[in-house]
């Protein structure tokens, strides 16, 4: 086992693609997960102070970007340092870092004392498990709540990270999503960090499985789906000025029409 500890101005994108694209490493290691400690007692002033905002809270302008992006590209946040701040305090720094990205799993410590079988062994880049586990992201982000997001259009149209998880039923059109997800990739991805989803295409007894990191996009079948499972098409974005009508829309126009 390896652990790369990155510098705290590290862009984890590059280090993530290291994985997918560079042929001795890829034959010789599989990246389990991305843990990122963030520092309760001072991370906020290294985020955007709120939805509406792209400043950060005080002047750190240089580490805004790394700070977000450590976050957006986290399968684990340790929130450290919990400790040093109020309840009150811990509630409103975990709900930050789960607007940034919905689905992380944020574990509190002190001096980073964690149980490491809640940091190794994640396996959050094995396709096989591609969102096995959704905390919450869905119900928080999915159609049940469209009407709250039709008015906080705000927060889809500035250039804050956030997370979109879209849920959507019906069949999709391969050739379809393919030409979508191909444009998707080509024109904003750049601004999507991570992209997994699990969907039902069109005429195929399996589930189709994918994930994305920036412009690498990797996918393939999964098992069967079962005769009694829900076959929602679930998709989940983490990424900067992610617009989720506009995504929505696109996905949606992927949908083989019933006849
Ligand atoms: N009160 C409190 N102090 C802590 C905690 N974790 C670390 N510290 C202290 O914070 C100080 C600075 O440590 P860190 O912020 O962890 O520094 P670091 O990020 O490891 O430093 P670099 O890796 O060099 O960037 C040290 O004196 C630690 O003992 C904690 O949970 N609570």
């Amino acid at each position: 086992m390896v652990l790369i500890e990155t510098t705290g101005l590290a862009d984890p994108g590059p280090v993530v693609q290291t994985f997918f694209t560079d042929e001795a490493v890829k034959s010789n290691f599989y990246l389990d997960a991305i843990v990122t400690m963030v520092d309760a007692k001072h991370i906020l002033f290294h985020l955007p102070s709120s939805s509406s905002t792209t400043e950060p809270s005080s002047t750190s302008p240089s580490s805004t970007t790394e700070a977000t992006q450590q976050i957006a590209f986290a399968d684990r946040v340790l929130l450290n340092k919990t400790d040093l701040v109020t309840e009150a305090e811990q509630v409103e720094l975990t709900r930050r870092i789960r607007e940034i990205n919905a689905y992380a799993v944020v574990i509190p410590c002190t001096f980073g004392r964690v149980d490491l079988g809640r940091v190794l062994g994640i396996k959050g880049f094995d396709l096989g498990r591609v969102l096995e586990r959704e905390p919450g992201l869905v119900d928080d982000l999915g159609e049940d709540h469209e009407h709250e997001h039709e008015e906080d259009k705000s927060r889809h149209h500035d250039s804050l990270v956030t997370s979109v998880g879209i849920r959507l039923p019906g069949a999709l059109d391969l050739t379809l999503l393919n030409a979508w997800v191909a444009q998707l990739l080509k024109t904003r991805g750049a601004d999507i960090y991570r992209m997994k989803g699990v969907l039902n295409v069109h005429g195929e007894d399996d589930r189709f499985v994918f994930q994305g990191v920036h412009m690498m996009f990797d996918g393939q079948q999964d098992r069967a789906w079962h005769p009694d499972e829900d076959r929602t098409n679930r998709i989940v974005f983490i990424g900067r000025n992610l617009d989720r009508e506009a995504l929505v829309e696109a996905f949606k126009k992927c949908i083989v029409a019933e006849s």
